[in-house]
């Protein structure tokens, strides 16, 4: 199986309802869809989202980074020599971790086409059923109350809560979800870096004294403050989390060294695509550290390859934030992994699955 064509196109897909961190507000999914073309008609499938605001990546920044350096390096090399692949992939440039996420993706895709097997059992096997949380946008309080009654009401037992903005409204924000769901979801709060370490150390405080217990509470203050992480992880009993801190084993490794967090999340953005990933986890469970798996606002392609993942993984990624395709007005997808709200179940189809795309616009290169 020889890697022929490498082709780019764009994926717009609405959102149900605006999704809206301490970072940034987004209405829909605009994602770079990779397909790699091979002798054999096989076709692998990748994604990558371009979150400037967390990763540095841009459409333009990843179409260029695939099209004018990655690609070429691919062309004409067979998919069983895939060890070779993947190093070409993280070596081609520096950063860009959404266009090699995308082109990982898309390899591994067809390296477990060629096997015959879904990625997952490639991958080590597991049980292919996982159950992820779904995201509450920062929002006004009664909207944000209204979201996750909706959510706990179709099944969701982990509610990812977003603050970071104001501290007050934040407690506020908190109070009230927990007042309204009642113990019936596990409230998982994430402050995409919106609050200095003083104030998240306040705020876990003000829980504890009201008797509210969240799960966890992931990235309180700004990703490079690794003092400022280990300053919380050091004052409250909520289990923290490490989000936009942790891009690839580098980051994980001093994390781990200083004790800054409990807990780090995965994202196939951030690391550039599934080799990488599995060195993050391979990394945390030798340190008795867990792992989330996450995501960023995508569809069920480039979601399918995190959701193959946490299925082989599931000793050390212990938590599911795989909500991208659960917030999609529509799947884009025919074929490949089933999102059902909260239910995220792979088949036996070989690779991920999919079996074509709707409506991506083909981007010239
Ligand atoms: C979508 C997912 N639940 C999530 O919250 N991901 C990120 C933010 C992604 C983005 O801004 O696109 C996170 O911070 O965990
Ligand atoms: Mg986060």
């Amino acid at each position: 199986m020889k890697i022929t064509d490498i082709q780019l196109g764009m994926v717009r897909v609405p959102l149900k309802t605006p999704f809206k961190t301490a970072l940034r507000t987004v209405e829909s999914v605009d994602d770079i869809i990779v397909s790699i073309h091979t002798d054999t008609g096989h076709i692998g499938y990748g994604e990558a989202a371009a979150t400037a605001v967390i990763t540095g990546d841009t459409h333009g920044a990843i179409v260029a980074a695939i099209s004018t350096v990655i690609a070429p390096r691919l062309v004409g090399r067979e998919i069983a020599d895939f060890n070779a692949l993947t190093r070409l992939v993280q070596t081609a440039l520096e950063r860009n971790t959404s266009a090699k996420a995308a082109v990982e993706i898309a390899l591994y895709d067809l390296f477990a086409q060629l096997h015959g097997a879904p990625l997952y059992r490639i991958l080590g096997g597991g049980d292919p059923v996982i159950s992820t949380d779904i995201t509450i946008s920062v929002d006004y309080i009664d909207k944000m109350v209204a979201d996750a009654l909706s959510a706990v009401d179709r099944g969701f037992g982990a509610l990812k809560i977003k603050v970071g903005k104001d501290l007050g409204v934040d407690l506020e924000r908190i109070r009230a979800i927990h007042a309204a769901v009642d113990g019936r979801a596990l409230l998982r709060l994430d402050a995409n870096q919106g609050w200095t370490p003083k104030q998240a150390v306040h705020a876990m405080r003000q829980l504890e004294d009201a008797g509210i217990e969240p799960e966890l509470l992931e990235q309180p203050v700004k990703a490079h403050d690794l003092a400022g992480l280990k300053y919380v992880t050091d004052r409250v009993h909520v289990p923290v989390m490490a989000d936009e801190s942790v891009f690839g084993p580098v980051e994980l490794i001093e994390l781990i060294r200083m004790r800054a967090a409990d807990i780090v999340n995965i994202k196939l953005m951030k690391t550039g695509g599934l080799s990488n990933a599995i060195k993050l986890a391979d990394i945390a469970g030798l340190h008795g550290v867990d792992c989330m798996i996450g995501c960023m606002i995508e569809t069920s392609i480039s979601v399918a390859a995190a959701a193959h993942l946490a299925v082989a993984k599931s000793d050390v990624i212990t938590k599911v934030d795989l909500d991208g395709p659960s917030l999609c007005a529509w799947n884009p997808v025919d074929g490949g992994v089933a999102f059902d709200d909260a239910e995220i179940s792979i088949g036996d189809a070989p690779g991920l699955g999919i079996v074509s795309i709707r409506d991506v616009q083909p981007i010239a290169c």
